[in-house]
């Protein structure tokens, strides 16, 4: 989806050359430890340290293309845009920008209080080297796109955030940007505004505008994006198609959180979810059956058998319920339910659906249930539990698991679960529906 209506002829030539760009803050530490450093302004000055925002990246920004920066809070992002757009100046290296740069950075940044929105959009668009005649001309749309007729000849600083975001971006698109810069700020706007502006912002790139964006809705860059780079700490850590940068990110986030589940449970010593009699089951039904069967834990467990805190869209998994039996019983059958955080049961499987029923002896084992395929969407699931013998219960336990569930790729499908399906067309010459 994300290279189809790119012209095949785009150039590859750089729209935003970066090369080996540092950015050097400096940090003031106003924290004062004691009377003496107080009142002694050595002692304050020697407290600002240095912090590099960026570390030597080397970029190019292909022409025509839309490009997305992506990374942890604090990685940079911003810092770069800000570089691009000539807000800041780098430590060291170089930025080149080969066309007009039109930015969309910080709420209100570019405009002037006191002025009305209509005087603003004069401001912007000489700042951007437009003649009075062509932003006359653009007039009309950009308030239109605004939405802002009423307050166009209102001071802005009466604007609301979501006000100064509807102004910006109509200015911003609306005067013929050759690269337009995106920071995250669109987030600011209402539903139906947002939609207007990534209409318009497909509309841009299918004319050829150089678009770079800012975001953390990494669907987004898969979507929109042709081309992403990961930033991580300042430094460039990959760039590449948006898809598979993206996909590369998402693994490592998981990677990061699965660790910090894991040493999460390391320290508290627990693996398991276990319940217990003496849970509480609050706002829910209360542990139902009849006991001689009961439900003692329920495990996560991915391709590997590895246990795992959340389970990933997609992928193959199991769930191990693991149980105590007070005598053998010839003909039990397991039964699970996914309810989604929104109350919306996703998923019922059930073992007696299927010809699986198990003699289950007195004592502790564990059944598992296996998908080869994830078909839940990222979010979080309660899971009751089910043991029961045609219609007799041994034992119920409603929504008492937390599943948690990630995406290892992009999920830009909406809905609770990712429907398995094939796509094909037929011509005029194919058969319509194949037997
Ligand atoms: N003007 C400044 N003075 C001092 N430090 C700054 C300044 N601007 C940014 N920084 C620091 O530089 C680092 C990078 O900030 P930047 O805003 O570029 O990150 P980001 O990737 O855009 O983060 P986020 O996703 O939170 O917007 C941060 O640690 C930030 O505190």
């Amino acid at each position: 989806m994300q290279t189809e209506d790119v012209p095949e002829e785009a150039p590859r030539e750089a729209a935003i050359s970066v090369r080996d760009v540092t950015k050097k803050f400096r940090l003031h530490n106003d924290r004062k430890t004691n009377v003496k450093e107080m009142f002694s302004s050595r002692e304050r000055r020697n407290r600002s340290e240095d912090f590099w925002a960026l570390k030597g990246v080397t970029l190019d920004i292909p022409r025509g293309r839309t490009f997305g920066l992506i990374g942890h809070n604090g990685s940079g992002k911003s810092t770069l845009l800000k570089l691009v757009a000539g807000i800041h100046r780098p430590s060291s290296g170089s930025i080149t920008a080969h066309g007009r740069v039109s930015a969309m950075l910080e709420l209100g940044a570019g405009f002037h209080p006191e002025m009305s929105g209509r005087d603003n959009i004069y401001l912007n668009g000489s700042i951007l080297g437009m003649t009075r005649k062509q932003i006359d001309a653009a007039m009309d749309e950009i308030i239109a796109f605004s939405g802002l007729e009423e307050f166009i000849d209102t001071p802005v600083k009466v604007y609301s955030s979501g006000m100064y975001v509807r102004l910006g971006f109509a200015i911003a698109v609306n005067l013929e940007p050759e690269i337009l810069i995106i920071d995250e700020v669109i987030a600011v706007g209402d539903e139906a505004f947002q939609r207007r502006c990534f209409d318009h912002l497909y509309e841009l790139r299918r004319k050829g505008v150089t678009i770079v964006l800012v975001t953390h809705s990494l669907a987004l860059v898969a979507d929109l994006c042709d081309e992403a780079a990961w930033l991580d700490g300042g430094t460039l850590k990959r760039v590449g198609p948006a898809r598979e940068v993206v996909d590369d990110y998402l693994s490592a986030v998981n990677e990061r959180e699965a660790a910090a589940d894991d040493a999460e449970a390391a320290a508290t010593g627990q693996t398991d979810v276990v319940v217990t009699d003496d849970d509480e089951f609050e706002g829910r039904t209360p542990r139902r059956g009849s006991g001689e069967i009961r439900v003692t834990g329920i495990q996560f467990l991915d391709q590997d058998g590895v246990e795992r805190k959340f389970l990933s869209t997609g992928r193959p998994c199991t769930v191990r319920i693991s149980y105590q039996a007070t005598e053998d019983l010839p003909d039990v059958t397991f039964g699970l339910a996914f309810v989604h955080e929104s109350g919306v049961q996703a998923a019922g499987p059930n073992s007696g659906y299927g010809p699986d029923t198990f003699v289950v002896p007195a004592g502790t084992g564990a059944v598992d249930y296996t998908v080869d395929s994830l078909p839940l969407q990222p979010g979080e699931f309660l899971l009751s539990v089910a043991a029961v013998d045609k219609g007799h219960m041994y034992d119920y336990i409603d929504r008492a698991f937390v599943l948690k569930v990630r995406a290892e790729d992009v999920v830009t499908e909406p809905g609770l679960v990712r429907m398995p399906g094939r796509w094909r067309q037929h011509t005029a010459a194919a058969p319509a529906i194949e037997q």
